[in-house]
């Protein structure tokens, strides 16, 4: 009788104790996912920017406040400008402070370009009392922390991974700026009390393959013929469905091959120009049967006058707090310069500002995103926006060659793209 049972004993402790080893593997493993999982690590983590000790730092917190405080104007906006220290990002910024908004920069300085040329663009800002906080639109906790800290009646989003060819190296790059960080953005915004108008730079690239000129905002968008493309379409997809969702008002730009002083090193009219001054050979697309590849190339200034009239007639988000009380504004506008000029007419202007002569590689244009030519059609911009470009190309690289001439001679370097 006792033998059994001193074994039933025996067999009984023996599989508690084995019950608590595998719970202890089990909870282990849990943790051990917790941790580790994309998830936890996007939402709770600030590492890479801004992290935890400085969302709590008094003196970080009074610069954002001060910075998102209009300085002049009655009324005038609180704009968060997220991607602020890129191209039309710095611009804008300048532009809504010059007129007294009040503007917080948001950028994560990534090194998709020379992030010393960012640097500059924030020192820039910084004397122009800008502040940029360095951080990505992919942090929750960074952007509720923003809404906390200022009461933002718009968002100016132009954070993106941009470039059309690039999509072909980094497609992942494409999806986590333009899909995930977008709509982690609108997430916030939704939520906000009071929710802000959202104006975004989409891109003329959505028209894709269409041959119908000039592009129209009612034309078809379904023939993208990049990533690149294909992620800003998603993301007026997207826009339409916050703004049906939680009444978000929200506006999206369709910008065509921006240009100028600041401008962005991997763009055609910027690695011409340092190419052609290194006496280095620079590659020039052309269609099928000799057809000359064209943009409707867009001058800053004049975009940036696009910008700030789709902010000063963006409507109220409708509503609050994450639940929407009626039906919101959703727009969207070409932002072009409506006469397409083709490669190699740019490439014939660059060779003259610069006095140099460009040495010239015609070759057929490969599958890589490219289309073969842009012309925007303006006239909903020009009638909603009082959009009205002024500057043509000749006059607008002519300012570009000047800068970059004076800030590469400055700074003693070249850029790197
Ligand atoms: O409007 C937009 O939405 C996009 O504009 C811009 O794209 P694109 O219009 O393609 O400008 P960009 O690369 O400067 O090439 C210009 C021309 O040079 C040709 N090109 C280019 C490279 C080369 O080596 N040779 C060449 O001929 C090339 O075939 C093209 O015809 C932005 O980069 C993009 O982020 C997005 O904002």
């Amino acid at each position: 009788m006792d033998k059994p049972l001193s074994v039933n004993r025996f067999r009984y402790h023996f599989s508690i104790a084995r019950l608590v080893f595998w719970t202890c593997i089990f909870l282990g493993l849990i943790l051990l996912f917790f941790f580790h999982s994309p998830h936890s690590s996007s939402s709770s983590s600030t590492s890479d920017s801004a992290p935890r000790r400085i969302l709590a730092d008094p003196d970080w917190e009074s610069r954002v406040i001060k910075s998102g405080k209009p300085r002049s104007r009655a009324g005038g906006l609180r704009v968060l400008v997220t991607g602020a220290a890129g191209f039309v990002g710095t611009h804008v910024c300048a532009t809504l402070r010059r007129r007294g908004d009040g503007v917080v920069g948001l950028d994560n300085f990534n090194a998709y370009y020379d992030p010393a040329l960012k640097q500059a663009r924030r020192s820039l800002l910084e004397r122009a009392d800008v502040f940029v906080v360095k951080g990505d639109i992919n942090n929750p906790t960074l952007l509720s922390k923003l809404f906390e800290l200022v009461q933002f009646t718009h968002v100016m989003h132009l954070a993106a991974q941009a470039g059309v060819r690039y999509a072909m190296k980094n497609p992942s790059s494409y999806v986590h700026s333009n899909i995930a960080g977008f709509v982690n953005l609108l997430e916030v915004c939704k939520s906000a009390n009071p929710q802000p108008a959202i104006v975004w730079a989409s891109s003329s690239s959505v028209y894709g393959l269409n041959t119908k000129v000039p592009f129209s905002e009612k034309d078809r968008t379904d023939k993208p013929s990049s990533l690149y493309a294909a992620t800003k379409k998603a993301g007026e997809e997207i826009a339409h469905t916050y703004n049906h969702i939680y009444g978000l008002s929200i506006t999206g730009l369709r910008f065509f091959t921006v240009y100028g002083p600041w401008g962005r090193p991997d763009m055609a009219y910027f690695f011409f120009t340092k190419d052609i001054l290194k006496g280095k050979p620079i590659t020039i697309f052309e269609g099928p049967d000799h057809f000359s590849v064209a943009r409707d190339f867009t001058y800053i200034d004049d975009i940036v006058k696009g910008c700030l009239g789709a902010l000063d007639t963006a409507k109220k988000s409708t509503g609050s707090g994450g639940v929407k009380k009626g039906p919101a504004q959703l727009r969207v506008f070409n932002l072009g310069n409506t006469s397409p000029v083709p490669v190699s007419k740019l490439v014939n202007i660059l060779e003259k500002l610069l006095k140099v002569k460009a040495k010239k590689i015609v070759l057929p244009m490969p599958a890589n995103g490219d289309v073969l030519f842009t012309h925007a059609n303006i006239s909903l911009a020009q009638r909603e926006l009082g959009y009205k470009p002024t500057t043509d190309l000749q006059t607008g690289l002519k300012k570009f060659v000047r800068w970059y001439l004076n800030f590469y001679t400055r700074t003693g370097k070249t850029s790197n793209v």
